[in-house]
C-alpha cells in the first residue's frame, strides 16, 4: 500500500490551551470543516466528539489525548489532542514528545493564563515550533492587542501576527489576513462553512497597512536577502515568498505567528488550518530522530524516510472496551505491516503488529500498512508501556523517553474484599501502564496500597475508572501531600552485620557516605569499593534500593541524595549478597540519622485572579497558609495574586476562596519545588506517621 501523502505533506500537530481556553471546541471545529465530523458537537452539551470517555463528558473536561487524523488543502494533518489541566502533565508531556508542532490557543479575555505558560515552557523543552489562535474575540472584553503583548512579556516569544480582527465582541464578523492584504467575512448562517474575500474595510485601511508594515520588517530581518531586495529595490516579497518566509521562522522558533478568531462563533478556523500547512513543519523539517543504542550510550539516529529500518515511540497507552489494549505509536522512520515483528528494545520483547488502526475521532480504520509521519494505534500489544520505543528486530534503537513528572499527592486504597483484592491489582497495574505519572506501592508496614499521583484531581479520575472500568470496590482514603525525606548534611558510617542462625553466620561489613545533592537530582548511587566482588556490590544496591523507599524521618521515599559505598570487608565463608543487602539497609539508615534527614514538601505555584475588593482578605488568607506573595498584577479590573503555597495547605481551597470572594475570585496551581518543611510542621507530620 503506497502512502496516500508525500512527507511533506504531512502535519503531525498538537493544540495546546489553558483550561476552557477552548481548545475542544476549536478541534470540533477543524474536524467539521475538514470533513471528518458529521455532526458539530458542543462542550457544553456533552457531546464533542473527542470528550469520548464518559468521565470526560460528565465533567466537560479533556483528560486523555486521542490522536485523529484529517484532511486539509491535499495535506494530512493529524491532531494529538492535549489537556489543558495541570494535574494531567503526563499527557501534555507525551503529546510534545511526538508533535512536529502545535497551535496554542489563548482566550483573548485572558490573554496568557498560568498553566499556558507552564505549558509553553514545556514545549520549549522539547523544542516543538508554535503558532498563536487568539480565540474568543466575540467574549465581552476581548483584547486582542493585550494578548499579542503578554505573549512577548511572559512568554518572551517575538509575536508575528498575520492577521487583525475585524469588530469585536458581538461585532466580531471576520479578519484582515496580513499576507494577502484582504478581509475574510464569515457567513453565520452556515456554522461558518462560508465566508467571502472582500477588501480591507475603509476604517481599518491605517491599521492594517501599519500592521503589514510591522509584519513585512519583522519578517524580511530574518532573511538578509529578501531584506536586501526590499532595501535596495524596494521589492515586497510576493505573498507566497512571505508566507516561505514565516514558514521559516516559525519553524526555527524565531518567530510565533498569531491569528485570532472564535471557534464558537465559528469564525477563523479555516485561514488557521491554512496556517497549519503554511507555517507549521512536516516530519521531514525536523530531521533525523535522535537515540542511542539499547547497551551503552553510543547515539544513533534514524532518518526520516520510509526506506529506513522502523522505529516509532510508543506515547500512549489505552484500554478500549471493542479492541482491547491500543497503542499509539509515531512513527518516526521505515514503515510497519501487519504480521511484522517488531522490538521493544526497553523490555527486550519482541511484539506481534495483529491489528493496526487509524483513529479518527469517532471512528477507526483497520489499515495494513503504516508509513514515516504516521500516528497510529497498535492493536493487543501487551508488554510496551506508555514511553517505550518499538522499532526493527534487526535494528534497535532506543528513542528518548518522556520526562515523567514526580508525584506530591497521594492516597490510601484499601479493597473491600478478596476477590476485590486481585481486581485491584490488576487494575493498578494496567491503569500506571498507561499513566506512568501515576504511582503504586504498598506500604511494608502497614500492607496497605498507596496511589501517588500529581494532584486531586488525577487521583479522583484514577479512583473513578478502578471502580466504574475494573469494577473494584475499594474504600478510598483522603488525600495526603507526599512528603519526601532528604538529608541537609554529610554523614558516614561503618557498619558491620554480623549474625548467628542456627549453624549458619551472615557476615557483611560495609563504609557508606551519604551526602545532600540538589534538589530534582533524584538518588543516585556510586560504588568505590573496588575489592568488593560484583555480586556483593549489587546486593547493596538491592538494599539500598529498598531503604530509600522509606526514611528515617517519617518513612517517606528519600531523594535528591548521594550514597556511596566506600568501603567493604568480606568473610570467606560467612559473606552473601544477602548479607551486603541487609549490611546496606541498616547502614544507610544509621547514616541518614547522622546526617540531619530532613522532611521535604511541594510548594505550589498559585495564580489568583480576585475582584479587588477581596484582595487584602486573599492575601491574609494565603498568608496564613504559610503562603508566600512573590507577585500582584491588575488585569483590566481584577488583580492578580501569585504565591508559593505549600500542598499541605491548600486542600479545599477551592471552597475557601469561594466563600471568600462569593465565588468572584478564582485560582490554579501547579507544582513548583520541594522544600524542607518547618520543624514544628515536619514533628505533627512524624506524630501522625508514628
Ligand atoms: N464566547 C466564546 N466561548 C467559547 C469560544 N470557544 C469556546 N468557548 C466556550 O468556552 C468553554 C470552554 O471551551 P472548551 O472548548 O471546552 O475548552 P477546552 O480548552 O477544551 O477546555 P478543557 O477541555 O476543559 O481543557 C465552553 O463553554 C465553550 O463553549 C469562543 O470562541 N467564544
Amino acid at each position: 500500500m503506497p502512502r496516500s501523502h508525500a512527507l511533506d505533506r504531512y502535519r503531525n500537530i498538537g493544540i495546546m490551551a489553558h483550561i476552557d481556553a477552548g481548545k475542544t471546541t476549536t478541534t470540533e471545529r477543524i474536524l467539521f470543516y475538514t470533513g471528518k465530523s458529521y455532526r458539530m458537537g458542543e462542550v457544553n452539551d456533552g457531546t464533542a466528539v473527542m470528550d469520548w470517555m464518559e468521565q470526560e463528558q460528565e465533567r466537560g473536561i479533556t483528560i486523555t489525548s486521542a490522536a485523529t487524523t484529517c484532511f486539509w488543502r491535499d495535506h494530512r494533518i493529524n491532531i494529538i489532542d492535549t489537556p489543558g489541566h495541570v494535574d494531567f502533565t503526563i499527557e501534555v508531556e507525551r503529546s510534545l514528545r511526538v508533535l512536529d508542532g502545535a497551535v496554542a490557543i489563548f482566550d483573548a479575555v485572558a490573554g496568557v493564563e498560568p498553566q499556558t505558560e507552564t505549558v509553553w515552557r514545556q514545549a520549549d523543552k522539547y523544542g516543538v515550533p508554535r503558532m498563536a489562535f487568539v480565540n474568543k474575540m466575540d467574549r465581552v472584553g476581548a483584547d486582542f492587542p493585550n494578548c499579542v503583548a503578554m505573549m512577548t512579556d511572559r512568554l518572551g516569544v517575538k509575536p508575528l501576527v498575520l492577521q487583525i480582527p475585524i469588530g469585536v465582541e458581538a461585532g466580531f464578523s471576520g479578519i484582515v489576513d496580513l499576507v494577502a492584504m484582504r478581509a475574510t467575512i464569515w457567513k453565520a448562517e452556515t456554522l461558518g462553512a462560508e465566508f467571502e474575500h472582500t477588501d480591507i474595510p475603509e476604517e481599518l485601511a491605517e491599521t492594517a497597512a501599519s500592521a503589514r508594515q510591522t509584519l513585512l520588517e519583522a519578517v524580511l530581518d530574518l532573511d538578509e536577502a529578501a531584506m536586501a531586495a526590499y532595501l535596495e529595490r524596494g521589492e515586497e516579497p510576493a505573498p507566497n515568498a512571505l508566507r516561505g518566509l514565516i514558514r521559516k521562522g516559525t519553524i526555527t522558533g524565531a518567530v510565533v505567528p498569531v491569528l485570532c478568531g472564535s471557534a464558537f462563533r465559528n469564525k477563523g478556523i479555516q485561514p488557521m488550518l491554512d496556517a497549519v500547512v503554511d507555517y507549521l513543519p512536516a516530519p521531514n523539517d525536523i530531521g533525523a530522530i535522535k537515540g542511542h543504542a539499547v547497551s551503552g550510550d553510543r547515539s544513533e539516529e534514524r532518518p526520516a524516510n520510509d526506506s529506513a529500518p522502523f522505529a516509532g515511540l510508543a506515547f500512549k497507552v489505552m484500554n478500549d472496551p471493542y479492541v482491547g489494549t491500543l497503542t499509539f505509536c509515531r512513527i518516526y522512520s521505515g514503515t510497519a505491516t501487519v504480521g511484522d515483528w517488531m522490538l521493544n528494545p526497553v523490555k527486550g520483547e519482541r511484539e506481534k503488529i495483529g491489528r493496526m488502526l487509524l483513529m479518527h475521532a469517532n471512528s477507526r480504520e483497520d489499515i495494513e500498512r503504516a508509513h514515516t509521519g504516521d500516528i497510529v494505534a497498535f492493536a493487543g500489544l501487551e508488554r510496551t508501556a506508555t514511553g517505550d520505543t518499538l522499532c526493527d528486530p534487526a535494528k534497535p534503537i532506543v528513542l528518548e523517553r518522556l520526562d515523567v513528572p514526580e508525584p506530591v499527592i497521594e492516597i490510601v486504597v484499601e479493597p473491600r474484599t478478596e476477590a476485590d483484592q486481585e481486581k485491584m491489582a490488576a487494575a493498578l497495574n494496567r491503569l500506571s501502564h498507561e499513566d506512568p505519572s501515576m504511582r503504586v506501592s504498598v506500604d511494608r508496614e502497614s500492607g496497605q496500597t498507596v496511589i501517588r499521583g500529581m494532584g486531586e484531581l488525577h487521583l479522583d479520575i484514577v479512583v473513578d475508572r478502578m471502580k466504574r472500568e475494573f469494577r473494584v470496590d475499594a474504600s478510598v482514603g483522603t488525600p495526603k501531600v507526599a512528603y519526601r525525606e532528604t538529608v541537609l548534611r554529610a554523614a558516614e558510617v561503618d557498619h558491620t552485620h554480623a549474625r548467628q542462625t542456627g549453624d549458619r553466620a551472615q557476615f557483611a561489613r560495609v563504609t557508606l557516605k551519604v551526602e545532600a545533592l540538589e534538589r530534582g537530582a533524584g538518588f543516585v548511587f556510586e560504588n568505590r569499593a573496588v575489592t568488593l566482588s560484583r555480586d556483593f556490590v549489587a546486593g547493596v544496591q538491592r538494599g539500598l534500593e529498598a531503604a530509600k523507599d522509606s526514611g528515617v524521618v517519617a518513612g517517606y521515599p528519600v531523594v535528591d541524595v548521594k550514597v556511596t559505598l566506600a568501603g567493604g570487608e568480606t568473610h570467606d565463608v560467612d559473606s552473601s549478597p544477602l548479607a551486603f543487602e541487609l549490611a546496606a539497609r541498616a547502614a544507610f539508615r544509621e547514616a541518614m540519622t547522622k546526617a540531619a534527614p530532613a522532611l521535604l514538601e511541594p510548594l505550589m505555584r498559585v495564580e489568583i485572579i480576585t475582584p479587588d475588593d477581596y484582595m487584602g482578605d486573599v492575601i491574609g488568607d494565603l498568608n496564613g497558609r504559610r503562603g508566600q506573595i512573590t507577585g500582584m498584577d491588575q488585569r483590566g479590573n481584577a488583580r492578580i495574586v501569585t504565591g508559593l503555597v505549600p500542598l499541605a495547605a491548600m486542600f479545599g481551597y477551592v471552597n475557601s476562596l469561594r466563600s471568600m470572594s462569593q465565588g468572584r475570585a478564582q485560582y490554579s496551581m501547579q507544582f513548583d519545588h520541594y522544600e524542607p518543611v518547618p520543624q514544628a510542621i515536619a514533628d505533627g507530620v512524624r506524630a501522625k506517621v508514628a
